[in-house]
């Protein structure tokens, strides 16, 4: 993989690339990577706007797939010189069951890394995430850490167990015998909370706002601090990773990287703000409009109702015991490993990060824009 101006050779294979992040990866490596020969996206849904890739010079191949499925998820990656790994089931509304939740970022984690070595694919990038450590279960926060920062990292809940399980063993995967003898070179990047274009919780409080004659209720005190990144820039450092595993493999194989840029720390609601205030939303209240004992309530009786109202429908509100401590904890990440390691600089600015996220809420059904 080292000359980058030679006839493009490589064949990359990125699961559940037709999700969030996973477009935005999708889309950037044709842009950006010049080797690609080949360009597969894996996925259980295929989305229709793939076929508008197919008219370009790669080779673009949608495949329809489970990663739970062992079998194909090693016919897809047969021939492949590189996996980016972050399909993933992102869940901590309750739709899916814990089991479920295991399933799909566990085992079909492993069965990644199971086919990395059946096929001899040599490079694997897998997007973790910041819940990977915390915040943890006794609501400590984590205030400008990076990656070797002390912290008590203890969960309960499926989704960041789940992350943690399929990082450690990504981890462990690393220096494996591939096929062909060659060692297995993985590593992890953790974005911190993603935003940008096709999020779905700033679709959903624009919408709620909007049902609220365009207003949304403070819940979250403004001096709790969240780390936030931009999409884009989390999709680029995938890109660069990929790049320069094989060129640094002793140094970042097996090594893990928060995924940052220069979006400023604010709290979940304010943060959002920066997007759904120019389109006519407004937060009321400086402080939070309800004690905090009676939000807690007010979650514990949506995990009632959801256990309740199971047998007959999905009741999955935003508002539960687990996202109300996520919002109430300050997490944010402070580090330049990532650039110290590969040189990442982040290819959106703050000022186009907002700009290209309020363009996109702007153009949302229903908007009133
Ligand atoms: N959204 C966020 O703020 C963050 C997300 N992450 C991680 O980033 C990754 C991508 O997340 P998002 O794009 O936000 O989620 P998403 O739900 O938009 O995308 C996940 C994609 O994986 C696919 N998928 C799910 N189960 C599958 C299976 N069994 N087989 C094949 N494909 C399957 C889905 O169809 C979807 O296209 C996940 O691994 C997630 O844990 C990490 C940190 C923050
Ligand atoms: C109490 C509500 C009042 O407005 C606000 C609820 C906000 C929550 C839905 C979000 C607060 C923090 C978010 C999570 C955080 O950004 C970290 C994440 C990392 C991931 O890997 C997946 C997504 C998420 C869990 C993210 C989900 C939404 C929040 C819990």
């Amino acid at each position: 993989m080292a000359d980058y101006a030679q006839v493009p050779t490589l064949v990359y294979l990125v699961t559940g690339g037709c999700g969030f992040l996973g477009e935005h990866i999708v889309r950037m490596l044709l842009e950006q990577e010049p080797r690609l020969r080949e360009l597969r996206v894996f996925d259980l849904h295929l989305s229709s706007w793939l076929e508008e890739l197919k008219a370009g010079p790669v080779q673009v191949t949608a495949i329809q797939g489970d990663v739970t499925q062992a079998h194909e998820v090693a016919a897809a990656m047969s021939g492949s010189h590189v996996v980016i790994h972050t399909a993933g089931l992102v869940d901590v509304f309750g739709k899916a069951s814990p089991k479920t939740i295991h399933k799909v970022n566990v085992q079909g984690t492993q069965n990644v890394i199971d086919a990395c070595v059946q096929t001899g694919t040599q490079y694997l990038v897998y997007t973790s995430s910041m819940e990977v450590v915390g915040p943890n279960i006794k609501g400590h926060p984590f205030y400008r850490g990076n990656e070797d920062t002390p912290y008590e990292a203890v969960h309960s809940h499926p989704y960041p167990c789940s992350k943690a399980l399929a990082e450690k063993l990504v981890l462990e995967a690393n220096g494996r015998k591939v096929n062909g003898g060659l060692p297995l070179v993985t590593c992890a990047l953790r974005p911190t909370g993603i935003y940008g274009e096709g999020h779905q919780v700033i679709r959903d409080m624009y919408y709620q706002g909007l049902r609220f004659g365009g207003r949304l209720f403070r819940a979250i005190p403004a001096s709790v601090e969240h780390g936030r990144v931009y999409v884009g820039n989390v999709a680029w450092m995938h890109i660069l990773v990929a790049r320069e595993l094989e060129q640094r493999a002793a140094l970042m194989g097996g090594q893990v990287y928060f995924c940052y840029d220069k979006s400023p720390y604010k709290s979940y609601e304010d943060f959002n703000m920066e997007f759904l205030s120019p389109c006519g939303l407004r937060l009321i209240g400086a402080h939070p409009l309800l004690p905090y004992w009676l939000l807690m309530l007010l979650a514990a009786l949506n995990a009632l109702l959801q256990w309740l109202l199971r047998p007959l429908v999905l009741y999955t509100p935003l508002l539960n015991p687990y996202t109300l401590a996520m919002a109430n904890t300050t997490f944010t990440v402070s580090t330049n490993k990532a650039q110290r390691h590969f040189g990442y600089k982040p290819l959106f600015s703050w000022e186009e990060s907002r700009t290209r996220t309020i363009h996109w809420v702007q153009t949302m059904e229903g908007s009133a824009w």
